[in-house]
């Protein structure tokens, strides 16, 4: 089985939680107290980091809060990995994919040159577009399958000829493209009248589960329909839910300790699947 998947696994089973913590860090939205520092986002990761690695499985980089910065954001995303937790998931959400070369060189970024365990990629351009991740065994690979957004709807869920939903379709394929059991799916937590009979579809994939909190998926559900009674084989992620807090902050520590909560509660909630 692939190392990615296998570090991961134990962390599942060690924590008894399959939280993925999004690091879609807005220099907007970081609280005040980190307003004054030099490095605003990369001393914000570090907090939320620092405060949730107790309850985390996996940390998930949405690379566009850093490209957005240009160069900045790239040297905060690429510092924001030297300190996440080695024993956790890192997860580019990238959602790459692009003819056979440039999807050669998009992966060598990714686990090459950064060394994430995982990333997020696009199926529609077909097998040659995900052949080089999926030749990273060792890697565990996403693809989109139903994602969360209410746009799912124009194309993910269009009948093909047999009637069955285009989604349906890419996990069949993504079922046999992985290798050495480096393949996932990504479905959102939205998204639950079909979630149970995707994950009965596809018992041996790997689930990355986004879409709780900010954009109204239930906890609940995702855990009890996206999840495999025997693998556990899932990551639940929430970045707004947890990076950002209410309230006003006074220190770093006091951030750090609502951040902590909202890990805290999201982590007992997972438990009972255990
Ligand atoms: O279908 C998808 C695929 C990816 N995402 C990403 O997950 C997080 C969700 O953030 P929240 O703040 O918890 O809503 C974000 O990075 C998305 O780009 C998704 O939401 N849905």
């Amino acid at each position: 089985m692939s190392t990615a998947r296998n570090k991961v696994n134990e962390q599942i089973s060690a924590k008894r939680s399959l939280l993925c913590v999004g690091l879609d860090s807005d220099p907007m939205k970081v609280p005040g107290v980190f307003r004054s520092m030099s490095r605003p986002v990369l001393e914000f990761n570090r907090s939320v980091v620092r405060a949730t690695e107790q309850y985390a499985v996996a940390f998930k980089v949405n690379t566009a809060f850093y490209e957005s910065r240009g160069l900045e954001g790239l040297r905060d995303m690429e510092e924001t990995l030297e300190f996440l937790p080695s024993q956790c998931l890192s997860i580019a959400d990238a959602k790459r994919a692009d003819i056979g070369n440039t999807s050669t060189m998009y992966a060598r970024a990714f686990f090459d040159h950064w060394n994430f365990d995982a990333i997020t990629v696009a199926p529609y351009m077909g097998f040659d577009s995900l052949e080089p991740f999926f030749d990273y065994e060792e890697k565990l690979i996403f693809v989109l399958c139903l994602t969360s957004n209410p746009g799912s709807s124009d194309f993910e869920e269009e009948p093909l000829d047999r009637g069955m939903p285009l989604y349906l379709r890419v996990l069949e394929k993504v079922s046999v493209w992985g290798r050495n059991g480096n393949a996932g799916v990504v479905v959102g937590a939205t998204k639950s009248s079909q979630l149970s009979a995707i994950r009965k579809a596809a018992p041996g994939l790997f689930f990355l589960i986004p879409g709780v909190g900010a954009q109204g998926g239930s906890l609940q559900e995702a855990s009890l329909l996206g999840v495999d009674e025997h693998t556990q084989s899932a990551l639940i992620n929430v970045s707004r839910g947890v990076i950002y807090p209410e309230g006003e902050f006074a220190s770093v520590e006091a951030f750090e300790e609502a951040v902590a909560a909202k890990a805290a509660h999201l982590q007992t909630e997972m438990e009972r699947v255990f």
